[in-house]
């Protein structure tokens, strides 16, 4: 039974689904030496913000197949070290947007109303009504950074408080913006005009200090800032200044630079600020979206099924993905076949998606199927649909991905043509009735074979009795023939003959076959 570490603290209903087929073993708090320690024994990982999954953790989780992120943000794992053992890594983007979402917006409404402080206040014994006299949200104007989930449900509660609102997001159209309510301007104008801000964006090497005392100089001295994204797209000492010289008026964080919180003078701000310890999606219903997804997902590719989410291999909605799941094997089974043809070293693959398969929107995973079947002679299962693409990099094949929706021989085949030591070689292949696989084309010399385990091409001249003395040699090696066929463009010209056999080709028969008058040339090849 596989075995699955859970490092934080996870929703019972994301554990049920785990142990429905795996050895759970829950171990929060652990310091990462002892993370490190214990993680070669487990084929799974799944964590919130947390555990600190770093390339050490990574190396040392030999049997790692999935590491499970449940929340959206995944910078607290190495996603390229990941990627480079071949390790699925999953998140759940959508389970806590609303969560994070109403954050944002109690957020803004307790700086507004100074609730936190005035709480402090009351309990405190006081009665102090002059000192929290708040101001409304109201006719104010909101400047959303990062109109993506998130941002978008944001923007939706904010009109419905009569906010008007400005967003700055430099992927999305102007025509998205507006459809939810939104006027699309830059950073500069959203920063100068707004009453209030949220960063609801990602932390990239771009948005890094992207609020820093210079953007901050530019709003106005009763601006209101939230961040409720990520830590460190704020500078935290440029922002308590500005808050203590009466730059701003307030600001509320949920994130930080460094986390836990350590010392910082924003813990030193009065009720202008309002910090909370990484709440965003603390709710009871976003802790069971989050963990029932990835769970699911852990799952899943432990049961050797497909990811929904996986941030490091190309996206796929599910209904896609079954329709393409076919061509997936199609192009496998034939990048695996031209790799042997071509040999080691190979230097370009040419993937050509012809007819219908050349209408696809998505062709990404037909081109990273291909990579991984040319590699897994090399690899064998080092290599998978995670890491096939850099893999490929790595080793400089060049990839080129072409299309002729004009071929119309078959509904859909797929061409790959690979260069390596042995030559450049190319094949062709369909599906049958939607799932059987025929190589249909070897060097452009027409066949229809489907593809078996122990394979062996020649080429050689189309005359009268070779095939007999090929059959005669292979008998005398005790190699049992189970299909053959020849595939000729011109009688008595060059030819290919693909032979089945039930047997991998005993040690030193292949140069014996090359000696056969006729014969140019021999492969052998094992699918
Ligand atoms: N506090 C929490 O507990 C909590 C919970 C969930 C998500 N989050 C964080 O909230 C953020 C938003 O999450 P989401 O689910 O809405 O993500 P999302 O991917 O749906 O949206 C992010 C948006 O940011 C935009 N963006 C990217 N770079 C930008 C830039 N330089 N400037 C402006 N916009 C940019 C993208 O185009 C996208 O529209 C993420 O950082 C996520 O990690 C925090
Ligand atoms: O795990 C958490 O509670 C935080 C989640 C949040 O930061 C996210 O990115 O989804």
């Amino acid at each position: 039974m596989p075995k699955v570490l859970v490092s934080d603290p996870i929703d019972q209903a994301g554990l049920d689904i785990l142990s429905q087929v795996a050895q759970v073993d829950v171990k929060t708090k652990l310091p990462s030496e002892e993370l490190i320690k214990i993680i070669s024994n487990y084929d799974a990982l799944m964590v919130r913000s947390g555990t600190r999954v770093t390339q050490d953790v990574i190396d040392a989780g030999k049997q790692l197949k999935i590491i499970g992120r449940a929340g959206v943000g995944v910078d607290n794992i190495d996603v390229p070290a990941a990627t480079r053992r071949g390790i699925v890594v999953v998140n759940s983007p959508e389970g806590n947007t609303i969560a994070a979402a109403e954050h944002a917006l109690a957020m803004m409404l307790s700086l507004s109303r100074y609730i936190p402080a005035a709480d402090q206040s009351v309990k405190a014994g006081n009665w102090d009504r002059k000192r929290f006299l708040g101001v409304e949200v109201y006719k104010k104007t909101l400047g959303i950074v990062g109109l993506g989930k998130i941002g978008s449900h944001v923007a939706t509660v904010a009109r419905a408080l009569g906010m008007k609102l400005l967003a700055y997001d430099p992927f999305i159209s102007s025509e998205r913006a507006e459809q939810i309510g939104c006027r699309l301007v830059d950073l500069d104008l959203l920063l100068r005009e707004a009453d209030y801000i949220t960063l609801h964006l990602p932390k990239t090497p771009e948005t890094t200090h992207l609020i820093n005392a210079e953007s901050l100089a530019t709003m106005k001295p009763t601006a209101r800032i939230v961040n409720c994204a990520r830590g460190g797209i704020i500078d935290e000492e440029a922002l308590a200044t500005a808050i203590r010289s009466g730059q701003i008026a307030g600001a509320a964080l949920d994130v930080y630079e460094s986390e836990p919180l350590g010392t910082s003078s924003l813990r030193e701000l009065d009720m202008a600020a309002i910090l909370t310890p990484h709440l965003g999606a603390s709710t009871e219903e976003a802790q069971v979206n989050v963990a029932i997804d990835v769970a699911e997902q852990i799952r899943d590719v432990l049961l050797g099924l497909p990811a929904r989410s996986a941030v490091n291999i190309p996206g796929l909605r599910p209904d896609v993905l079954e329709k393409l799941r076919p061509y997936l094997q199609l192009a496998e089974t034939l990048g695996n076949l031209v790799g042997q043809l071509a040999g080691g070293r190979v230097e370009s693959l040419d993937v050509r998606l012809q007819g219908e398969l050349a209408q696809t929107d998505n062709s990404q995973p037909v081109v990273v199927a291909a990579l991984k079947g040319l590699l897994s002679h090399a690899l064998q299962e080092r290599v998978n649909y995670v890491n096939a693409n850099i893999e490929a990099k790595e080793r400089g094949i060049h990839v080129i991905e072409t299309r002729d929706a004009n071929v119309q021989d078959y509904t859909g085949s797929l061409q790959l043509s690979a260069k390596g030591s042995l030559g450049e070689h190319s094949v062709t292949g369909v599906l049958l009735g939607g799932s059987e696989i025929r190589v249909t084309d070897i060097d452009d010399f027409p066949i229809n074979v489907p593809p078996t385990p122990y394979m062996l091409f020649t080429l050689h001249r189309d005359m009268p009795g070779i095939i007999g003395k090929i059959g005669s040699l292979l008998g005398s090696f005790n190699v049992n023939i189970a299909s053959m066929q020849v595939g000729r463009k011109i009688v008595r010209g060059d030819a290919v003959m693909v032979l089945s056999i039930d047997d991998p080709l005993p040690e030193g028969i292949l140069s014996e076959i090359t000696k056969v008058p006729g014969i140019r040339d021999a492969y052998t090849v094992s699918l």
